[in-house]
C-alpha cells in the first residue's frame, strides 16, 4: 500500500501544555483510519500538525513525501475541523462554500469553469445535498452544514482527508451517509482520518484505529485496539464495557 501520510516522532507544546509527545503514525492510501483518545488527548492537535495549521517542536509530518504546507497549497490535503463558524446572517450558499474546494483548480481570479461546477455537484450528489445546494448555509442543521464540509473536500479531489470529529452533534441520517461517503471515497484509493468519540460505530468506519493519550499508544486493526486493556490504557476505564452495562440496566428497567 502507498504511504500517504507519515508522521514521525513529533511533539507539541502550548505554552505549558503538552499536547502531543513523540508521536508517530503512518497512513496509506485506500483506508479509512479512526482516531481516538479522551477529551485533551491531543486528537485535534494531532490533525492540525498534519494539515501543517501548526508546526511540531520536533519531529516531521510529510504527505505523500512533500511538506504540510505545501500539500495544503496544492489541494493535496483538506480538513473538516470540529466546527466552521459560519455567521448564519451571511449569505452565502450551500455551493459556494463547497465551490471553496475549487480554488486550488482555478486561476488567480477564481472564476469558476464548467467542470469546477460539474465538481460541486458531483461531491453535494454524493452527500445527498443537491436539492439544497441553492440555500443559505446559515439556514442548514449542524449534520447537514457537515456534509457541506464533507463535500467541500470531494470538490477539491484531495487525496488526503482529515475530518475532527465528524459525528458529534449530527443526525442519523448525516452520520450514515457521511460513514458511507468517506468508505467510498477510501475504496477510490483516498487516506481519511477520522476522530471520533463513538467507539460503537468505529468498527464500521474504520479498518485501522490510532489510539492517543499524548503519545501513541497503539496503531493497529480498529478491532485490536478496542481491545479492553487497550481502551483501559488510553481512557483510564473501558467505556464500552461501561456503555453495555448501561444498555443493560435500560433494557431491565424497561
Ligand atoms: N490553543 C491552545 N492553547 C493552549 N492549550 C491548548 C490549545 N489547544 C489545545 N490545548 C490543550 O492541548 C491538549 C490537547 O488538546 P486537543 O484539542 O488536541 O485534544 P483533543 O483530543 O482533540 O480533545 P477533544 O476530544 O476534547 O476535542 C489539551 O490539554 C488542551 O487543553
Amino acid at each position: 500500500m502507498t504511504v500517504a501520510v507519515q508522521v514521525r516522532a513529533i511533539s507539541v507544546n502550548y505554552g505549558d501544555v503538552e499536547a502531543l509527545r513523540n508521536a508517530s503514525i503512518t497512513l496509506s492510501e485506500g483506508l479509512v483510519y479512526g482516531l481516538v483518545g479522551m477529551n485533551g488527548s491531543g486528537k485535534s492537535t494531532l490533525m492540525k500538525a498534519i494539515i501543517g495549521l501548526l508546526r511540531p517542536e520536533s519531529g516531521s509530518v510529510s504527505i505523500h513525501g512533500k511538506s504540510p504546507v505545501f500539500a495544503r497549497k496544492t489541494g493535496a490535503i483538506a480538513y473538516v475541523p470540529q466546527s466552521e463558524d459560519i455567521d448564519g446572517a451571511f449569505p452565502i450558499s450551500v455551493s459556494e462554500v463547497v465551490m471553496t474546494g475549487r480554488y486550488g483548480h482555478m486561476g488567480p481570479m477564481r472564476r469558476p469553469r464548467r467542470t469546477d461546477k460539474e465538481a460541486v455537484n458531483a461531491a453535494l450528489e454524493r452527500v445527498g445535498l443537491l436539492d439544497l445546494a441553492q440555500r443559505p448555509i446559515g439556514q442548514l442543521s449542524g449534520g447537514q452544514k457537515k456534509r457541506v464540509f464533507v463535500a467541500r473536500g470531494i470538490a477539491q479531489d484531495a487525496t488526503v482527508m482529515l475530518l475532527d470529529e465528524p459525528f458529534a452533534g449530527v443526525d442519523k441520517t448525516s452520520e450514515a451517509t457521511i460513514t458511507a461517503v468517506l468508505q467510498d471515497l477510501a475504496y477510490e484509493g483516498k487516506c481519511i482520518l477520522v476522530s471520533t468519540h463513538d467507539l460503537i460505530a468505529l468498527p464500521g468506519l474504520a479498518t485501522e484505529s490510532v489510539l492517543l493519550r499524548k503519545e501513541v499508544l497503539a496503531q493497529d486493526a480498529t478491532d485490536v485496539i478496542l481491545r479492553p486493556e487497550n481502551l483501559v490504557r488510553a481512557f483510564g476505564m473501558d467505556p464500552l464495557a461501561k456503555q453495555s452495562e448501561h444498555s443493560r440496566k435500560e433494557g431491565e428497567a424497561a
